[in-house]
C-alpha cells in the first residue's frame, strides 16, 4: 500500500523532495554496460516508486543524465590511472549536481554508474553538510590510492581522493587538484566488506578505519553491526550512504562488474538501508555498479535492478508493515 507522506523525519532536509542526478558513466573500470543502470532504474519505474512513498521528485528527466562524454582531448595514463581527465571532469559535474540538490534541502538520489562517481557525490554531498559520515556498503572498500591501485580503474579509488590519502593531492596529482580532501578517517565507516587489496588493508589499519567485514555481518547480524557502525560515526550527523550493488551475494544481485561470493543477503542489505533511514540523517544516497549488460540468465538484470530500487525505497521510508 502506498504511503501518502514520508515515514520517518528527515531531520537536515528542507522539504520532503528527492533531487536524482543520473550519471550513465563507465570510465572508472573496464567493463561496457554499468553506463546504462541509471535508465534501467529510471525505466523500471524508479519515479513512481518514490512518489507512491510521498516525496516530491526533482528529476530534469532522463535526457539529463550527466553526459560521460566529456573527454575533450588526449587521456593518457597517470601512473597506473586509467581514463583519469575523463574521470575527473565527470565527476567535477557530478559533484556541482549533487551540490545544488543537497544545497537546496533535498534527498540526493545518484544513479551510477560505477563507483568512482563518489568522488563527485561525496564532494557534492560534504560541500552542502560538512559535518555528514560517510556509510560505504561494499565488497570492496575502494580506497587505493594512485601509488597502491593493483588495476589502474579508478573506480576502486574514490575513497583515497576524497580522504587527500597520499598520492592524491594537488601537488602530486594536479588533474584531480578540485577535490576536496572532505572526508575524516572517524567519519568513514564500512559495511560488507570480503575483497581488500593489501595496500587497502595497510591504508583501513593504518588510519583506523572501521569496517564491519562479512565476517561480522555473519557473527554478529546485520542489525547490531548497523547499530554498531552508526554508534561509530555518531548518531547526530547527516549521513550519505554510498551503496555498490556488489555488496550483495552474486545469487541476489548479479549484474555487477565485480562479483564477490559470500556477500550480504537481500533482506540484510535492505534493512541496512531502513535502519540508516530510520536515524532520519540520511541526505544522500549513491546506488552503485547495476551493469545490465552482465548476466547469465534472463533474470538476472531485472533481479539486481529490481534490488537497486527496493534500497531507494528503503532509504525513503519503506516499511514492510
Ligand atoms: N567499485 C568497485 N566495484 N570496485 C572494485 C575494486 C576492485 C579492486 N580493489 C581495484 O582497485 O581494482
Ligand atoms: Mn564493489
Ligand atoms: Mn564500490
Amino acid at each position: 500500500m502506498p504511503l501518502d507522506a514520508p515515514t520517518y523525519t528527515y531531520k537536515f532536509l528542507k522539504s520532503h523532495t528527492v533531487g536524482i542526478v543520473g550519471c550513465p558513466f563507465s570510465g572508472g573500470q573496464p567493463r561496457a554496460g554499468v553506463d546504462t543502470g541509471p535508465l534501467e532504474l529510471i525505466e523500471s519505474g524508479l519515479v513512481q516508486d518514490i512518489e507512491a512513498l510521498g516525496w516530491k521528485v526533482d528529476f530534469a528527466g532522463a535526457d539529463t543524465l550527466v553526459s560521460p562524454l566529456v573527454a575533450d582531448g588526449p587521456d593518457p595514463d597517470i601512473g597506473k590511472l586509467k581514463k583519469p581527465r575523463l574521470v575527473s571532469n565527470v565527476n567535477k559535474q557530478v559533484a556541482e549536481r549533487v551540490y545544488k540538490h543537497a544545497g537546496a534541502g533535498e534527498l540526493t538520489v545518484t544513479l551510477g554508474g560505477d563507483h568512482s562517481l563518489a568522488m563527485g557525490t561525496v564532494s557534492g554531498t560534504f560541500k552542502a553538510h560538512p559535518d555528514a559520515a560517510l556509510i560505504w556498503i561494499d565488497a570492496h572498500a575502494d580506497i587505493n590510492t594512485p601509488l597502491t591501485t593493483p588495476s589502474g580503474n579508478l573506480h576502486g579509488c574514490p575513497v583515497s581522493f576524497l580522504m587527500g590519502l597520499p598520492g592524491t593531492s594537488k601537488e602530486e596529482i594536479p588533474e584531480f587538484g578540485w577535490i576536496e580532501p572532505v572526508l575524516k578517517a572517524n567519519r568513514l565507516v564500512y559495511i560488507g566488506l570480503r575483497d581488500i587489496d593489501e595496500g587497502e588493508r595497510k591504508i583501513l589499519k593504518e588510519n583506523n578505519i572501521k569496517s564491519f567485514t562479512m565476517h561480522h555481518v555473519d557473527r554478529y547480524g546485520i542489525g547490531k553491526v548497523v547499530d554498531m557502525a552508526l554508534d561509530h560515526v555518531g548518531r547526530d550527523r547527516p549521513i550519505h550512504l554510498s551503496f555498490d550493488v556488489d555488496a550483495f551475494d552474486p545469487a541476489v544481485a548479479p549484474s555487477t562488474g565485480t562479483a564477490v561470493r559470500g556477500g550480504l543477503q537481500w533482506r540484510e542489505g535492505l534493512c541496512a538501508v531502513e535502519m540508516i533511514a530510520e536515524t532520519g540523517n540520511l541526505v544522500s544516497l549513491d546506488i552503485m555498479e547495476i551493469n545490465p549488460s552482465i548476466s547469465s540468465t534472463d533474470n538476472d538484470v531485472k533481479q539486481t535492478v529490481d534490488v537497486g530500487r527496493a534500497l531507494v525505497r528503503a532509504a525513503l521510508g519503506e516499511t514492510l508493515l
